[in-house]
């Protein structure tokens, strides 16, 4: 299925396509790739999310992260992303790769997601983020089991977060890409689960 993956991603000859759709004109050019990171906390069936006060993704839910410094690895700046953002430590897990592309942008965003089952610290409300905790429940009738917390808000997402945010949840590796309109609509995607090899 190596013929599928779109221009950005890493060639895999093992991929399993999850999602796909858009328009049929060619993937979007680009001159340039920025590294972002983005990162969640998964535990006891609940998911952290924080509240973007400022900046790219402003008045949305997402993961903590942004962009990697000069002389920092992605794991590097992963870790002090979480921290500056939501004021906690934590060993985190290579989850999934995203790359946008945006009209008019001429660079595309390589996002490395993360994920942690534990933090250390506090969750703290900071300049950028506002933390809450949703349930990361996937069915209705597991629901109940974590009445406390809301689901997870998609309609106030990124509106490709519905194709990947579930195999997250899932511990299940994935890929994808998003070509964005001006408008911030999706034009073009397609997403994809990496199976983890047997002996892993
Ligand atoms: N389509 C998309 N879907 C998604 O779920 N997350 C996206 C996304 N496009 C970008 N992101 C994430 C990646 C990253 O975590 C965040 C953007 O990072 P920021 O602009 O906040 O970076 P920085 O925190 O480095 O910025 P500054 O602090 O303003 O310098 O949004």
């Amino acid at each position: 299925m190596t013929q599928s993956i779109p221009p950005g991603l890493q060639e895999s000859s093992d991929v399993i396509e999850t999602a796909s759709g858009g328009t049929s004109q060619e993937w979007m050019p680009f001159e340039q790739v920025k590294l972002y990171t983005n990162a969640f906390v998964l535990q006891d069936n609940k998911i952290l999310l924080g509240y973007k006060k400022r900046g790219l993704g402003k008045d949305l839910y997402n993961g903590f992260g942004g962009k990697v410094e000069p002389g920092e690895t992605s794991a590097e700046a992963a870790v002090r992303e979480l921290q500056e953002e939501a004021g906690i430590t934590a060993t985190l897990r290579h989850c999934g790769v995203l790359f946008f592309t945006v009209t008019d942008i001429p660079y595309a965003f390589h996002v490395d997601v993360y994920i942690a089952s534990e933090y250390s610290g506090t969750i703290i409300e900071t300049e950028e983020m506002r933390p809450q905790w949703f349930s990361a429940t996937q069915s209705t009738s597991e629901m109940d089991v974590t009445p406390e917390f809301l689901p997870i808000p998609y309609e106030t997402m990124w509106t490709d977060d519905p194709f990947w945010l579930p195999l997250l949840i899932q511990g299940r590796p994935f890929v994808g890409r998003v070509d964005f309109g001006s408008d911030n609509c999706m034009q073009k995607w397609w997403f994809a689960e990496i199976p983890s090899s047997p002996d892993a």
